[in-house]
């Protein structure tokens, strides 16, 4: 009987009054044990041995967060005054992710770890999507209820012959929307998955993975059990992460 995939779910770097945490979502983690036992991963740089997390992991869950990659990841004018950034998880997760896929462990991108995934193959990102050129708003109102600021708020165009087609998503579903920033160049060797009705691009795959290697801008984490286009992408996820473990 193969053992339960562990699912690596990598940390932000969070100030909690004096001291440093690295923390991760509870709704990532409760979404990441449909495909087995979740461990947080901390971004502590070197201190992380690479290759032991490709050796010991059966799959990767990149998750959103408030903070935003550095511009100098993908060569873009420095961020505006005040524009929360996380350096310790940039460093973790960017050769993670090349690695990871390179390696054929399953990967899934979630909001900002979507745009990691583009960065990492070499494409850049809009700091302000509403502010540039024909794309909508796609932030949430901070002063919403949680509800309202993760519930549906826009369509989806599915691409056929994809993998969220193969996963069995429709060609139109209503997704919800909590970022500011977005794709503006693909990264090297991305598939479109899916557009909003702006055109921005809200999922990717990885042409050349030999795994799952999934990106999408919005939240499928949330209230994953009630939304069966959410939970597919999960289940995807799983049944590589479990081909992973039973390789091993
Ligand atoms: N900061 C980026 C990414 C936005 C993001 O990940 N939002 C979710 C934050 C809270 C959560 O984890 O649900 C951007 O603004 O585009």
């Amino acid at each position: 009987m193969p053992r339960m995939p562990l699912i690596g779910v990598c940390a932000c770097t969070r100030q909690i009054g004096h001291h440093g945490f690295h923390i991760a979502g509870d709704k990532y983690l409760r979404a990441a044990a449909i495909a087995g036992v979740p461990l947080v991963i901390p971004a502590l740089g070197e201190l992380i041995d690479q290759q032991t997390l490709l050796d010991s992991l059966d799959g990767l869950l990149f998750t959103g967060s408030p903070s935003n990659v550095e511009p100098h990841h993908y060569q873009g004018p420095a961020s505006e005054p005040g524009t929360p950034h996380d350096p310790s998880r940039d460093q973790l997760t960017l050769p993670l992710i090349r690695a990871a896929v390179d390696a054929g462990i399953p990967v899934f991108g979630i909001c900002r770890g979507f745009q990691e995934m583009n960065v990492a193959f070499g494409g850049s990102l809009h700091q302000k999507v509403h502010e540039a050129g024909p794309y909508q708003d796609h932030r949430e109102r901070p002063d919403d209820p949680l509800e309202v600021q993760y519930g549906l708020s826009h369509a989806l165009h599915v691409q056929p012959g994809g993998l969220l087609a193969r996963l069995g998503l429709p060609s139109e579903i209503q997704v919800n929307s909590v970022h500011g920033q977005g794709v503006e160049r693909l990264g090297q060797g991305l598939r479109i998955e899916a557009l909003a009705p702006d055109g921005l691009i809200e999922a990717f795959s990885v042409e050349a993975a030999r795994s799952f290697a999934l990106g999408v801008q919005w939240h499928p984490e949330w209230k994953v059990h009630e939304h069966p286009a959410y939970l597919a992408l999960f289940q995807g996820f799983a049944e590589a992460c479990r081909a992973r473990a039973a390789q091993r």
